[in-house]
């Protein structure tokens, strides 16, 4: 259960080393088991997309089940009203809210032309093809339907003109109807029911069945974030989007119920997850660990929470607030929520996290789900050099560069000189030769 640290202390240095070393990062044994299946699909393509969907995910799996038809989608929209009558309204205001936050932050080509006529300029390009990949959730009962819109959307916003997602197969072959539902309204063009580090290998080299992508973007467990990382530099990678963290900063403002609820939130998503609470208040720190401990006994998925809350879960107890920033910069959690008196004066103080959920009634989930930002955000301590999922990891900046001939000879002898300077005789020769024969 989740343990209660002086900050800083011997213990806490002992946690937080566990907390860098937690993760896709540094785990060997499973990096050499990721190398494995890459190489396997790879080599045998839409027959190792089988195997593996057989062993871990479908017993019965077929190729012919890898690429979703029309008619299933279809048969999609039938069975959600089932499901939930307002499925379809929720998912498109979710979406709209998310298509307006990226809408802003959209990039535009630029130009500058110099007195001498020297034309200069970078020229924004979508990136053609993009993969998302959407994990299987709970069991593989419930995907996260919400990645969809998360990664679908700004990549319809960026102008991608394919944009394929991938997600592992239920027991019984079928995908979520949510699923397909969501993916038809966000715009994704193919759905393949594939999963783990053998689906982002199929994006990365391409099967019968399965296009290459350019990107390769989403969330995942460790095998998914370790395959990315393996494949970074063969296709593009958005971020290292592992297993969920939430930081939370509170004082005696803080209603524990609220703390544990949210802490709580993300310790269900994964064995792996990370809930943390600092604070200088020890009446609250109690508090919240009892509400903890209360609420995660009604929880359907309390074994994955309670395993998530000892091994990666602390409340750090710190003499004061700036101890609490220096903390949770250090840790740079992928949310992190300000529970405090003030929330708004912490913005200054506060350089490493993914995203800032700011005020008592402003929980995670609000941000998982529907108020647009990005869910898709830097994990295992990645937020201290990068950033949430956005229109920008789906676009290139191409440079535009055009000389004169008259600005060209008064910049010529400069140019060949610095290419003698580094031994590089072509180089200085692709301008001289246009001293002598222009
Ligand atoms: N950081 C973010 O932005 C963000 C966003 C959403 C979700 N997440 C995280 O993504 C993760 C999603 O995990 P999930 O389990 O829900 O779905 P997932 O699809 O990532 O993982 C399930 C897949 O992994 C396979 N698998 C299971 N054991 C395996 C093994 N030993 N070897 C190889 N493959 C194996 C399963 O068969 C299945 O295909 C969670 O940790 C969640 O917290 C992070
Ligand atoms: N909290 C996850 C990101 O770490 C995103 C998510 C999707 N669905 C529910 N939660
Ligand atoms: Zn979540």
């Amino acid at each position: 259960m989740i343990a209660l640290y002086s900050y800083p202390s011997d213990a806490s240095e002992q946690f937080l080393r566990r907390l860098r070393e937690r993760g896709a990062i540094v785990d060997e044994t499973i990096e050499a088991r990721v190398k494995g299946i890459l190489e396997e699909v790879r080599k045998k393509g839409d027959r190792a997309i089988v195997e593996y969907t057989r062993a871990f995910d479908c017993p019965d799996f077929e190729k012919a089940m890898i690429a979703v038809s029309d008619d299933e989608i279809e048969k999609a929209y039938e069975e959600i009203s089932g499901f939930d009558r307002d499925f379809t309204d929720i998912i498109r205001r979710a979406a709209d809210n998310v298509r307006e936050f990226h809408e802003a932050q959209k990039e535009r080509s630029w130009f500058m032309t110099r007195d001498d006529g020297v034309f200069l300029g970078q020229m924004v390009r979508p990136v053609e093809s993009v993969g998302a990949y959407i994990p299987g959730g709970a069991e593989g009962a419930t995907p996260l339907i919400s990645t969809v819109i998360m990664t679908v959307i700004p990549a319809r916003v960026a102008g991608v003109k394919e944009i394929a997602i991938a997600s592992p197969p239920r027991k019984d072959g079928t995908l979520h109807p949510g699923l397909l539902v969501t993916a038809k309204e966000c715009g994704a063009q193919r759905i393949y029911r594939m999963g783990s580090a053998w689906a982002v290998a199929a994006f990365a080299w391409g099967t019968e069945t399965v296009k290459p992508v350019n990107i390769i973007v989403g969330p995942g467990n460790i095998y998914v974030t370790t395959a990315k990382r393996l494949l970074m530099g063969i296709v593009g990678v958005d971020i290292i989007a592992g297993p969920s963290e939430v930081l939370i900063i509170a004082d005696e403002t803080a209603n524990p119920v609220f703390v544990a609820a949210d802490l709580l939130s993300q310790a269900e998503h994964d064995t792996y997850a990370s809930p943390v609470l600092i604070t200088w208040n020890k009446e609250l720190a109690e508090g919240v660990i009892e509400e903890v401990k209360r609420q995660v006994r009604s929880l359907p998925r309390r074994d994955v929470a309670l395993e998530a809350l000892t091994n990666y879960g602390a409340c750090f107890l710190v003499e004061n607030e700036d101890v609490a920033a220096e903390l949770a910069n250090r840790i740079a959690p992928e949310h992190l929520e300000l529970h405090v008196k003030t929330p708004w004066d912490w913005l200054g103080k506060i350089t490493n996290a993914g995203a800032l959920f700011i005020g008592h009634y402003t929980p995670e989930p609000l941000g998982d789900y529907f108020a647009g930002p990005n869910h898709v955000l830097p994990t295992s301590q990645t937020a201290r050099f990068a950033s949430a999922l956005g229109v920008q990891n789906f676009l290139r900046r191409i440079s535009l560069l055009h000389y004169p001939e008259e600005a060209f000879f008064r910049d010529a002898s400069a140019v060949e000189r610095m290419a003698r300077w580094e031994g590089l005789e072509a180089h200085a020769r692709s301008i001289s030769i246009r001293k002598k024969n222009g």
